[in-house]
């Protein structure tokens, strides 16, 4: 037996689910919250492996709790998120944060209900350093979870992070009835603008066609389980963003990586027409209604041609 022992940050749906997983697997897994306290330090110390399931508001909060690692750790990151301000992302954070541990991306299409029915779903462990990306793998591959290895962190969590924008989208388009046409066409657009995003900032176009691009994409814009569809659903049925956050109770990671997003793309210069209807409807500056008809009456241009995607 490998002697990997993993302390799990975040005692949410899918901080707690991954421990189940990982201690289903045989290995000795112990999880710190902030909701139920616990001596963090306590939990970390003896670990090997450091899972975070912190939502984006918890990265930096945690981060700061912590002192010094136990040398040899890994860091593994399953945040879906852009921070605000620096537009970093999580695994990046941390990896400034604990320079000499290795860090993986965790990220794929997981809805957490699915997994905890023992349903089979594939996921993506990414790191500048394989053996820790397969030590990753080692540790929370089973029948139920296929787990793939990828050299590309920043575009395995950007593939996570972007696609809760388009899920909020998505959510609006089914909540409005607009068709299968209609959905196709967002989810294919949707994709070309996360790999714009994506690739300016440095990732492998690959990675955003792969498990936590294209994958997460079509979970989480094809299902009631996520909770960003869910939120556009709502919103296309007339309530305010007030009224779907407080019936859902939840992380809905993709309004603040709205915000993030729009900003940063404002900043670079890049086209991300989808994201800025998202957050104009998030901001209430909209209806979901004239969301469709600004999508609709863009300029005309050529699919791929003059710039990819
Ligand atoms: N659910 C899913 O299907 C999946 C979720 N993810 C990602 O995992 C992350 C967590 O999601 P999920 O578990 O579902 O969400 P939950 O809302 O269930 O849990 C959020 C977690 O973040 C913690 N947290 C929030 N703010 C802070 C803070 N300031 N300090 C410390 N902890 C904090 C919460 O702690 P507390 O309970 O104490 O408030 C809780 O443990 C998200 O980024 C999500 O996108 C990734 C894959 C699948
Ligand atoms: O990331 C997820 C599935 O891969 C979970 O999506 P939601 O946060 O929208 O529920």
């Amino acid at each position: 037996m490998n002697p990997e022992v993993v302390a799990v940050l975040g005692g949410g749906v899918w901080g707690s689910l991954l421990a189940a997983l990982i201690r289903d697997n045989g290995y000795p897994v112990r999880v710190w919250s902030r909701r139920q306290g616990g001596n963090l330090e306590e939990i970390v110390q003896p670990a090997t492996m450091l899972v975070v399931a912190v939502s984006v508001a918890g990265v930096l909060p945690v981060i700061q709790r912590l002192t010094a690692l136990p040398s040899g750790m890994i860091i593994v990151s399953t945040t879906k998120g852009l921070l605000p301000g620096n537009y970093r992302t999580p695994a990046q954070a941390w990896q400034r944060a604990f320079p000499g541990h290795g860090v993986v991306a965790l990220s794929g299409p997981n809805l957490a209900a699915e997994i905890a029915q023992g349903l089979p779903a594939a996921t993506v462990a990414a790191s500048v350093e394989t053996s820790a990306a397969q030590r990753v793998q080692q540790v929370l591959a089973s029948e139920r979870l296929r787990v793939y290895t990828n050299n590309d962190p920043l575009g395995t969590e950007l593939g996570g992070a972007l696609k809760n924008v388009m899920a909020i989208a998505a959510g609006v388009c089914d909540g409005l009835n607009l068709g299968a046409n209609a959905k196709a066409s967002l989810i294919t657009r949707a994709l070309a603008e996360m790999v714009r995003v994506a690739v300016d900032l440095g990732a492998n176009t690959y990675t955003l066609y792969g498990l936590s691009g294209l994958g997460d994409l079509l979970a989480t814009c094809n299902s009631p389980l996520s909770r960003n569809y869910r939120l556009g659903y709502g919103l296309a049925q007339g309530k305010s963003l007030a009224v779907m956050l407080q019936e859902l109770q939840t992380t809905v990671e993709g309004v603040n990586t709205t915000q993030v997003l729009v900003q940063m793309a404002d900043q670079r210069g890049l086209r991300v027409p989808i994201a800025q209807q998202v957050d104009a409807l998030l901001q209430g500056h909209i209806n979901p209604q004239q969301a469709v008809v600004e999508l609709m009456g863009r300029d005309l241009k050529a699919e791929f041609h003059p710039e990819p995607l």
